[in-house]
């Protein structure tokens, strides 16, 4: 089976806007990379996809997930799920048979994560992992690509099960502190700083 994943990462110049009273434009750019790296990584350790793909309108972004061993995609047609679509189609054209489409700030995935969303879809055509808050949704694993459209953005994990339903596809929620941990406040900055120094202390 071809499984694929695809991260969709905003120019920098615009990034974590929500975090802009607390930190400045040159912290959020380095704290997105940052997160895009280990993104990365979780994806690489799961060993279990053919590629892995960034798509970006900032020449910076792909040129640093080209250097962290993904294909840097530029952004074909402006905005968050219309790039999405182009990729997507990408993937479908080189052989795709399953995409994983996750958000870049998920600092605390592993390939654990990874493995256990694939292995999901083997029973049902999409997975759907939910934001903290339950109404975004952070990771979209879908058998074949595209057999929803994308509808990321407000209440989204919503709008993804109204259409599976819709469509009678069967679906199923994937919950992990790795997938619901997305870095849009400074609760989540707060929460995620926590987790990742206990898991500092842990290591020793
Ligand atoms: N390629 C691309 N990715 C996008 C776009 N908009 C959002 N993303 C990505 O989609 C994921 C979720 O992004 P958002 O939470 O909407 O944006 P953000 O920059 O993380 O945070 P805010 O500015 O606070 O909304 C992140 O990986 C973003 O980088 C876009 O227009 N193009
Ligand atoms: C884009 C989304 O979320 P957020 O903007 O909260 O990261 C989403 O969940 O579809």
């Amino acid at each position: 089976m071809g499984h694929r994943a695809l991260i969709p990462v905003k120019h920098l110049s615009a990034v974590k806007t929500r975090l802009s009273r607390h930190l400045t434009p040159e912290q959020r750019s380095t704290l997105v990379l940052d997160m895009l790296h280990r993104v990365i990584d979780a994806l690489h350790a799961s060993q279990a996809l053919e590629s892995i793909s960034v798509v970006s309108a900032d020449s910076e972004v792909l040129e640093r997930a080209r250097c962290w061993g993904a294909h840097g995609l530029q952004e074909e047609q402006p905005g968050h799920n219309e790039a999405l679509a182009v990729a997507a189609h990408h993937a479908i054209n080189h052989g795709a048979d399953t995409l994983l489409t996750l958000s870049a700030d998920l600092p605390l995935l592993c390939g654990q994560d990874v493995r256990a969303m694939i292995e999901q879809s083997e029973t049902h055509q999409i997975v759907l992992a939910p934001s903290r808050d339950g109404t975004g949704t952070n990771a979209l694993l879908a058998r074949p690509p595209l057999v929803v459209p994308y509808v990321f953005g407000v209440n989204s994990l919503q709008h993804y099960i109204a259409q599976a339903r819709s469509y009678q596809l069967s679906y199923m929620l994937y919950r992990s502190l790795g997938t619901e941990l997305d870095i849009d406040t400074l609760e989540d900055l707060m929460l995620y700083w926590s987790y990742d120094h206990c898991e500092t202390l842990a290591k020793g």
